[in-house]
């Protein structure tokens, strides 16, 4: 099984770096891993100028799976926006055609106290939200700057964006949805902004029809403000959250604060052909990167959603995420997570500690 690796920026090399050392621990029980590594984002940038060369795009696209880091650093803020390191995680996702990004957000019962919220209100957490990844606002065209052609500011210099879905788009993301909300406690909720929006009032519309063909699901309609409010008041009353692409990118990192860090979130970037590509919910981190303190779990657990939704290995996959809580249970911490009464650990020791848990 041929594995795409593409570290990037920042602390991408370092979480990488272990994700990549937990898998080499599972081949040696008889998988057959093969790893190739790519320069991708700004490390690419440097490299030949371009964030998504053409050899790492097709690597991408001939492998089985993709191990995808995280891009970006300020120091490429400046550059022209299609040359910026972000443009690559966005080139592979529409390249690949990867749709729908599954971020589940469980707070492991051993990380109760990092969580910014009281125990008692995320004790047990365990959310799934599934975000469109390759339409809304983040790539509907057309965008740009040019001089305002009419409004209060006409003659003025302007920007602007895009956001619009097509029925299929919206269709497709809303059966991987529901699906999903089937496979585990059957509630779905659609977070929107209808009541401003029309590309929402549709996506909501077509999310409700697409609901009739799944009567064991129960489905409600929630405004992105509320459900932003929602999730640090009462958290688990959610199951399953559809929402756009830009929504599902904030809600997710929100989310991801209920389980005690950004560096807990992984996730699962699919295609409809069942291709993936893993990647850890957060960024590049530039301002923690080279100090080896970043957390690698998001990473490590992007591995085994890897494992169970790419390569077949379903019990490989829950090895990973028992090994994860074992480390968590013998008080190892990296400083993201740290609280009183535990060890804290770098990069590296965490990284080791999940591969010593998976005996
Ligand atoms: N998929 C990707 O490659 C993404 C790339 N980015 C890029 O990353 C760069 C930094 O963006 P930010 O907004 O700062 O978001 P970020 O997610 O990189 O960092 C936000 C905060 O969380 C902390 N953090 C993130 N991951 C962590 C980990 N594993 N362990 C401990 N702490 C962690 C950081 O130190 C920082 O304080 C930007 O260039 C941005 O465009 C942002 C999000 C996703
Ligand atoms: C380049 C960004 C769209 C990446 C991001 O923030 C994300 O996917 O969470
Ligand atoms: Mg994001």
């Amino acid at each position: 099984m041929k594995i795409a690796v593409l570290p990037g920026d920042g602390i991408g090399p370092e979480i990488i770096a272990e994700a990549v050392k937990v898998l080499q621990r599972i081949a040696q029980d008889g998988f057959d891993f093969t790893f190739e590594f790519a320069p991708v984002g700004g490390a690419a940038y440097a490299a030949s100028g371009h964030p998504l060369p053409e050899a790492t795009l097709s690597l991408a696209k001939s492998a089985d799976a993709v191990l995808f880091g995280a891009v970006g650093d300020w120091k490429y803020d400046t550059l022209e926006r299609h040359l910026r390191p972000e443009q690559a995680i966005l080139g592979l996702r529409k390249n690949l055609g990867l749709f729908a990004n599954l971020r589940p957000a469980i707070l492991y019962a051993e990380l109760a106290d990092a969580s910014s919220l009281k125990p008692e209100v995320v004790s047990g957490l365990d959310i799934l939200i599934v975000r469109e990844l390759t339409g809304d606002i983040y790539f509907g065209q057309p965008r740009g700057r040019r001089t305002a052609p009419d409004g209060a500011f006409v003659g003025q210099p302007e920007a602007f964006d895009t956001m619009r879905y097509s029925r299929p788009e919206i269709e497709r993301i809303a059966h991987v949805a529901f699906k999903a909300a089937q496979g585990r406690n059957k509630r779905l909720t659609s977070v929107d902004k209808a009541n401003v929006l029309e590309t929402f009032q549709f996506w909501k519309d077509i999310v409700t029809e697409v609901g009739q063909q799944y009567p064991d699901v129960q489905l409600d309609h929630m405004y992105v403000d509320n459900a932003a409010m929602q999730l640090v008041k009462a958290p688990k009353k959610f199951d399953v959250i559809v929402t756009g692409n830009m929504f599902g990118d904030i809600l997710s990192d929100e989310a991801s604060m209920l389980t005690g860090s950004i560096g807990m979130l992984p996730s699962a970037s699919l295609n409809e052909k069942g291709q993936g590509l893993y990647e850890p919910s957060h960024g590049s981190a530039p301002d923690i990167a080279g100090q080896g303190i970043a957390n690698p779990l998001a990473t490590i657990l992007s591995a085994a959603m890897m494992l169970r939704h790419s390569l077949g290995l379903p019990e490989q996959a829950d090895r990973i995420e028992a090994a994860v809580q074992k480390g968590l249970a013998q008080g190892l911490r990296t400083p993201d997570i740290h609280a009183p009464g535990t060890q804290k650990v770098s990069t590296a020791q965490m990284g080791d500690a999940v591969v010593t848990a998976l005996g």
